[in-house]
């Protein structure tokens, strides 16, 4: 840890151990709007920070800040809220190493736990109870060049491949890196339009017109609550 970040003030300061402690942004109980578990009611456990910078990001609250918290404790808060899912999001939860150690917790407890990823981070560690909801960045996210290929081999049929998408140019390149890699041979592949980018309707035409083996997706938080926070 770099000496003056905020991780090593902390470490030096605080009188707990830092070993099984994450530093979060929040935890809130609302309706899942993404992926295969779209509709639960869901507790999202939200990770600070985030190497990437796309540029469509809803998220950039996320980046900084956030509060130390012991994972036991988190597991508290989750259970306080008495729902089956649970999702673990971010910034890029898995830019913090111990996001590993929350999710083996969070399985062994019980719960259906999926991640939301960038798909920059190497996943080949998550426990392979958790679905994994895994980003490709097209090209006009600005954050390309940070797809980690080699992720495709570690994902399980009950995993996601997610790609959102800006424009007709990065529907293009979606489609085409679908077929290349045979993902939807892996396991399921969601589009999803950039909110407020690609008109949804035309996304889902696209779609049909290429008879794509992919699934359209909208985020649902966004129809019921319009990017509320805590929602
Ligand atoms: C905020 S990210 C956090 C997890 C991880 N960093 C990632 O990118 O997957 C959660 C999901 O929201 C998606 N997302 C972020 N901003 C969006 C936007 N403006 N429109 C549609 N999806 C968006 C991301 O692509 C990702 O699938
Ligand atoms: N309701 C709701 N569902 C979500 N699914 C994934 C989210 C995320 O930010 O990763 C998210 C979110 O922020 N809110
Ligand atoms: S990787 Fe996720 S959290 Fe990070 S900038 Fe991109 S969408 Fe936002
Ligand atoms: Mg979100």
């Amino acid at each position: 840890m770099a000496i003056g970040s905020q991780a090593s003030v902390e470490e030096t300061t605080s009188a707990s151990s830092t070993a099984e402690r994450l530093r979060i942004t929040e935890i809130f109980h609302s309706i899942q709007g993404e992926a295969d578990a779209i509709g639960w009611r869901t507790v999202f456990v939200r990770l600070t920070g985030c190497p990437l910078r796309c540029v469509w990001c809803d998220t950039e609250y996320s980046f900084y800040g956030g509060n130390w918290r012991d994972i036991d404790d988190i597991l508290a808060e989750v259970a306080v809220h008495g729902a089956k899912h649970v999702c673990v999001t971010g910034g890029e939860p898995l830019a913090q190493k111990r996001c590993l150690i929350l999710l083996h917790k969070l399985c062994d407890a019980g719960y259906e736990v999926s991640l939301e990823t960038s798909g920059a981070i190497d996943v080949s560690s998550v426990d392979a109870r958790v679905r994994k909801v895994m980003d490709l960045k097209a090209p006009d996210s600005g954050e390309s060049q940070r797809n980690l290929w080699s992720n495709l081999g570690h994902l399980l049929p009950h995993d996601q491949v997610k790609i959102v998408i800006a424009s007709r140019a990065d529907y293009e390149w979606a489609r085409d890196v679908v077929a290349e890699h045979a993902i939807d041979k892996r396991c399921m592949v969601l589009f999803s339009p950039v909110h407020g980018a690609v008109e949804p309707r035309a996304l889902a035409e696209w779609i049909i017109e290429d008879k794509l083996p992919v699934r359209f997706q909208l985020q649902l938080h966004k129809l019921l609550w319009n990017d509320a926070p805590g929602h």
